[in-house]
C-alpha cells in the first residue's frame, strides 16, 4: 500500500518532470500502481485507516507524486450531486474547456506540499476530458465543479506544474476575470 513516505515532496526533481505516455497493454507493474493509487485515496478518506497509517486525505493522486514519471492519475471524490467519481485516468487530455474559470475559494493544497500556499488557483470551470482506463478503453467525460478542478490539478502534476505556479504573485487573492468561485 502507498504511505505518506512514498509521496515525494516539493524540491524532489520528479515533480517538475513532464511524465511519459503509458504504453498499452499495461504491464502488471503499471496495473498494480494504478490500483495502489486509487487505494491510497480510498484509505486516506477513511478516518480509521487514515489515522492508523498517518495518511493525509486526498481526492486525487498523480503517479509522479510517488516518483513514477508516467501519465496516469487517480481521482476519488463526490461531485456536487453526491455522485461518486472514482477512476484512474491514463494518458489524460483536456480536449476542450469553457472560457469561464473557477477556483476553490479556500485555495488549493497538495500532498506533495507540506505548507499552506494561500491564493486563488484559476481553473477552467468546465472541461471535456479524454483518457484511457486501465484496460485500454477510451473515456470522454465532461466535468465541472470539484471534479474539473481536481482533474486539472492532477493533469498539471503530469506536466510538472504545481498549483502555486498559477497563483497571482502580486495579489494572491486578486479577482480572476470571468470566473465563478467554487466552495
Ligand atoms: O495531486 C493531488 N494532491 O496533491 C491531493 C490534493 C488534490 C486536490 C487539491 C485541489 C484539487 C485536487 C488533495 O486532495 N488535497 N490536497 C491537500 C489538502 C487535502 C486534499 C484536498 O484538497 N481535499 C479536498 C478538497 C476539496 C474538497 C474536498 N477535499
Ligand atoms: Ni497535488
Amino acid at each position: 500500500m502507498i504511505l505518506m513516505d512514498n509521496i515525494i515532496r516539493e524540491g524532489h526533481p520528479t515533480l517538475r518532470v513532464k511524465a511519459e505516455e503509458v504504453k498499452f497493454p499495461l504491464t502488471e507493474e503499471d496495473k498494480n500502481l494504478a490500483a495502489d493509487m486509487l487505494e491510497y485515496l480510498i484509505n486516506s478518506q477513511d478516518p480509521e485507516t487514515a489515522e492508523k497509517y498517518g495518511l493525509r486525505p486526498g481526492i486525487g493522486l498523480a503517479a509522479n507524486q510517488v516518483n513514477v514519471s508516467k501519465r496516469m492519475f487517480a481521482l476519488h471524490l463526490e461531485d456536487e450531486k453526491g455522485e461518486l467519481l472514482s477512476f484512474v485516468a491514463i494518458n489524460p487530455k483536456i480536449v476542450s474547456h469553457s472560457v469561464e474559470k473557477t477556483y476553490l475559494t479556500g485555495g488549493e493544497g497538495c500532498l506533495s506540499v507540506d505548507r499552506q500556499v494561500p491564493g486563488y488557483v484559476p481553473r477552467y470551470a468546465r472541461i471535456t476530458a479524454k483518457f484511457f482506463t486501465v484496460d485500454g478503453k477510451e473515456q470522454k467525460m465532461r466535468l465541472k465543479g470539484l471534479p474539473a478542478i481536481a482533474f486539472q490539478h492532477e493533469l498539471d502534476h503530469l506536466n510538472g506544474i504545481m498549483f502555486y505556479d498559477h497563483i497571482n504573485e502580486e495579489n494572491p487573492f486578486a479577482s480572476i476575470p470571468d470566473s465563478i468561485p467554487f466552495g
